[in-house]
This record gives C-alpha cells, sequence and structure tokens, in this order.
C-alpha cells in the first residue's frame, strides 16, 4: 500500500487555487442508518441543487430522503459551505470529455461559495474499479500511476485556474476553495491489518456483493478478483478520510459510481455519525450509446498533445441539434434564459449553427484558455475556410496539430517545380492523365485559390506562405498541409 514518490506532497493542506488551509468543521449529527435506501431523482427547492437539476446536471441523490430533506436547506445561499469532492483515477495521463461533466459539478458547488475537492485516485488506480465494466483493468505499474497521476493534475489545475480567471466574475460572491489531492497520501499509508479492522469491520459483505457492479463482474467468465472487490471500501475510505479531515460531506461522481458512494456513505455514517451525500452527474455517451471514455476507446481528452483545442472544438461543433441544448446547459456556465435565446435564434437560422459553435467556444476556453480558442478557430479557419490570413499566423504546434487532421508531408522545393509535381510528390493525385485532369478540371486548388494549370510554377508568397506551409484541397475535402524544408 505504499506510494513514497508521492508522500512528499501528502503533508500540504492548503488551498491550491487561494486560501489558507481549512480546519475540519465538526459535525455531529444524529446516527441514521439508510444504507437500504434507494437512490432517487434529483429534486431541489431551491439554490444549487434545484438550478443543477433544472440544468440536467445533478440525476440522482442518496441517500433519497435525508438528501430530499436537508440538501436543499443546506445548500441554500447565505448558508455555511460545504465541501464536496469527486475522485478521477489515474487510469490514463488525461482527464476526458466525460470527467469533464464531473468537474462542471465540482464547479458549479465552488461557484455557489462551496468548497470542493478533486481526488487523483494515485492508490486506487492500482486495483481499477470494477464499476460498469465488463473486464478487469489491465494492472498499471507505480510508475505508470505516477506518470499519469502528473497529467491529471495538471488537467485538473489548469480547469480550475482557467474557470476562476475567465469564467468567474465575482460580482461581490465567494468562489469557494479548490484543493487538489492524491489518496495515495492516506491509502498509501494505512496499514492493511488496520484498515481491515477499522473500516473492513463496518462494511458489510452482504451490501458490497448486491452491488450491481459486483454481481456482473462475479456472474462473468472471468470473475472477480479480490482487489477489485475491494475497490468499493477503498473508495468508501477516502469519504471517511475526507469527512473527518476535511469536513467532506458530499461526494459527486458520475451515475456509475453511485454503488462505490452508497458504500462510501455507510462507512462515513457508521463510523462517525454523521449525515452525508451523493450526488451524480449524467453519463455522456457516444451516438451509438458507449459511456465515452477511455474503456470504449472513445474519449476525447482534454490534454492537448492528445487532443488538440481545434479537435475539442471541432467535437463540440459537430454536436446535433437534439444534443446540443443538453451539452449547452451541462457543459457551459451560460444563464438558461441565455441559452434558450441562442435555441431561438438558431430555429430561425439553423444554417449558421449558432448554438453549436457558442457551445465549442465554451468548453475550449474553460479547457484550454482564450489561447486554445483562437487557435481552435485559427485551425478552422485554415483547414475549413482555406484563409490564408490564418494558416500564415499559425505557430509549429498548431501546424503538427493539424498534420494530425490531415494528410501532410514535407517536402523541398526545386527549381522550376510545378502544380502538377507538388500534387504529385505529396501523393495528392494519381499518377498519369486522369492526375493531371484532376487539374484541369479544377478540383485542386492551393492555399485557397484554385489552380487548373498543372505547370504553372509555384510562386512565394502565393503557393507558398511566408511561414513555410501550402494548404493543398483535393475535391472538397481532402486535405494535404506540405511543409517546405530549407526554403
Ligand atoms: N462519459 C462520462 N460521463 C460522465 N461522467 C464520467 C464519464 N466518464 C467518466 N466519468 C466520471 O468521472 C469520474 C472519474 O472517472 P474515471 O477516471 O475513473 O474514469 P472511468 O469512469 O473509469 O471511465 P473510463 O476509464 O471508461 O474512461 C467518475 O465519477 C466517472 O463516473
Ligand atoms: N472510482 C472512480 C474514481 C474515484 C477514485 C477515488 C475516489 O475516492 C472517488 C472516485 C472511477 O473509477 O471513476
Amino acid at each position: 500500500m505504499a506510494a513514497p514518490a508521492l508522500r512528499r506532497r501528502c503533508g500540504r493542506a492548503a488551498g491550491l487555487w487561494g486560501g489558507p488551509p481549512r480546519a475540519p468543521p465538526p459535525l455531529p449529527l444524529p446516527l441514521r442508518r439508510r444504507a437500504h435506501e434507494q437512490p432517487r431523482r434529483a429534486r431541489g427547492a431551491g439554490g444549487l441543487l434545484a438550478a443543477q437539476c433544472e440544468r440536467g446536471l445533478f440525476q440522482e441523490v442518496f441517500p433519497a430522503q435525508s438528501a430530499e430533506e436537508q440538501l436543499p436547506g443546506l445548500l441554500e445561499p447565505g448558508r455555511p459551505p460545504l465541501t464536496a469532492y469527486c475522485g478521477f483515477d489515474p487510469t490514463a495521463d488525461s482527464l476526458h470529455v466525460g470527467h469533464l461533466l464531473a468537474v462542471m459539478a465540482l464547479l458549479h458547488f465552488q461557484r455557489a461559495g462551496h468548497n470542493v475537492i478533486a481526488v487523483v485516485g494515485g492508490a486506487t488506480a492500482r486495483l481499477g474499479d470494477p464499476s460498469g465494466r465488463q473486464h478487469a483493468r489491465e494492472p498499471l505499474s507505480a510508475e505508470r500511476v505516477r506518470a499519469h497521476a502528473r497529467g491529471l493534475r495538471a488537467g485538473l489545475r489548469r480547469l480550475f485556474e482557467n474557470h476562476r480567471e475567465l469564467f468567474w466574475a465575482a460580482g461581490g460572491r465567494r468562489l469557494g476553495q479548490a484543493e487538489l489531492l492524491d489518496n495515495a497520501c492516506w491509502l498509501g499509508r494505512q496499514p492493511l491489518l488496520d484498515f481491515l479492522g477499522g473500516a473492513g469491520g463496518r462494511l458489510r459483505m452482504g451490501t458490497l456483493l448486491s452491488r450491481q457492479s459486483c454481481q456482473a463482474r462475479l456472474r462473468s467468465p472471468e470473475g472477480m478478483s479480490l482487489a477489485e472487490f475491494l475497490y468499493p471500501a477503498l473508495q468508501a475510505y477516502d469519504f471517511l478520510h475526507l469527512h473527518q479531515r476535511h469536513g467532506c460531506r458530499i461526494q459527486l461522481g458520475g451515475a456509475d459510481q453511485m454503488g462505490n458512494i452508497m458504500s462510501g456513505y455507510e462507512l462515513v455514517t457508521k463510523m462517525t455519525g454523521t449525515d452525508v451525500f451523493g450526488i451524480t452527474v449524467p453519463l455522456i455517451t457516444s451516438t451509438t450509446g458507449d459511456k465515452l471514455g477511455k474503456t470504449a476507446g472513445n474519449a476525447v481528452w482534454l490534454n492537448r498533445d492528445k487532443t488538440s483545442p481545434f479537435e475539442l472544438y471541432q467535437f463540440f461543433v459537430r454536436q446535433q441539434d437534439n444534443i446540443v441544448e443538453k451539452y449547452l446547459k451541462l457543459f457551459t456556465f451560460l444563464p438558461l434564459e441565455e441559452i434558450d435565446h441562442i435555441m431561438e435564434m438558431h430555429a430561425k437560422e439553423p444554417e449558421k449553427w449558432g448554438p453549436q459553435k457558442r457551445l465549442a467556444a465554451e468548453v475550449t476556453k474553460l479547457v484550454h484558455g482564450r489561447e486554445g480558442l483562437e487557435s481552435a478557430k485559427r485551425c478552422t479557419k485554415a483547414l475549413y475556410y482555406s484563409s490564408v490570413e490564418a494558416l500564415e499566423a499559425m505557430s509549429d504546434q498548431e501546424l503538427q496539430e493539424l498534420f494530425r487532421q490531415a494528410s501532410s508531408a514535407e517536402l523541398m522545393l526545386e527549381p522550376g517545380m510545378n502544380v502538377l509535381d507538388l500534387c504529385r510528390k505529396a501523393n495528392a493525385i494519381p499518377d498519369g492523365p486522369s492526375g493531371y485532369q484532376k487539374i484541369t478540371d479544377g478540383g485542386v486548388s492551393i492555399n485557397g485559390i484554385r489552380v487548373t494549370n498543372p505547370e504553372s510554377v509555384l510562386i512565394l508568397g502565393q503557393h507558398i506562405l511566408k511561414n513555410g506551409v501550402s494548404l493543398l484541397r483535393i475535391g472538397k475535402k481532402n486535405y494535404y498541409i506540405i511543409k517546405w524544408l530549407q526554403l
């Protein structure tokens, strides 16, 4: 259970994004056993809960009865801040769009003045959460988990910083504190026998075995390892630790996390007697209904080196009309009235793709900052609107990111080289007369300008831009980016 390399960071309790360390508020409330209750669709009387239910961000609350009785009041504006947390396992080195929804839930808590903790699961990632999975995860070495954890921490930090700098207009209201912790710091120091004798003695086998994720895996031919079986117990221990050390009373997570959240509830209430709560956000799925993420192999990443700002922007621009309103509510902070107005305008002018572009711009700015949004727009103009100015203004990084989308070639400019030579060297047209004809038929453009004479000699500043690049388009959609070497 040891994670030595992370220990250095463990003692730090200061808020990462402002504010002094927090003293854990004592919250002794009468012991109530509600682990038998079922979660219920989130409903709220007022404040944050109602606002996020209306946006569709909060899906279920647990335990239903006390959450409905107490949470609206506890989350009402003007009440003392609560602390909410959400965990992210570093099973990859980047967050993805699915995680962004859980982060949005944390940010809404922060905006309502509550304190939030993002936990990177440096310990739990070693076991692998069985929730919603048909197969065990590939085991990850401690070293890889640490490297991935660095990526997640950087991504989470960036989201919270971008939010504070670009989306928070205080107007006299207080932004809650945000902290970033790693559960290797406490689980990695937890002696096994203490864990089993303490938390292990409180959690009931029958309840753990009855969870849907456990049942599904036990019935599968592969079965379930002890490590996977114990995963919910470790996540439950996180909730207990965060409750005792940081006064945390709410765990957030995707809908697939409800079983683990219920185990956490059981442990915290049994060990402390305090009422705590779970809130889930809906799962973001692909058009085929698969959960968007690593497991299904359809993740849209938030780290630039995996999914560029341009690709992220395009992912949101491509959303269908029946999804875009829902995503505007889930992934942006735009007021609902403004979203209604955007949708009304869209009904009048659907060809402008207004809601899609606004959604893409808001998300790209949150994930990659202002510069990232500008880059996404520049790449879009260069690739889809053949803008010479945009292409000339592109940095090497943007060009490399674009190379991932379009075919690319690196060529040497030879004296007398013409349009036909360029197209052939880039493997953009077929050999022989049909390739020649493709040009004469008007099917080829360079830097947005149609070229119909295959023998035109290439001219610097016209066919080859100032930054040593040419954008070649064959037909309507086939792009080739040519980087000229040693100009
Ligand atoms: N597509 C999604 N929609 C909503 N929430 C999601 C999605 N993917 C992950 N989450 C949530 O983000 C949090 C962290 O998830 P985690 O990093 O462990 O990934 P995961 O759930 O194992 O998914 P995967 O490994 O398939 O990407 C959890 O609360 C999880 O439910
Ligand atoms: N189990 C969560 C990640 C997580 C890890 C530790 C926690 O305390 C909470 C959540 C998931 O796989 O999605």
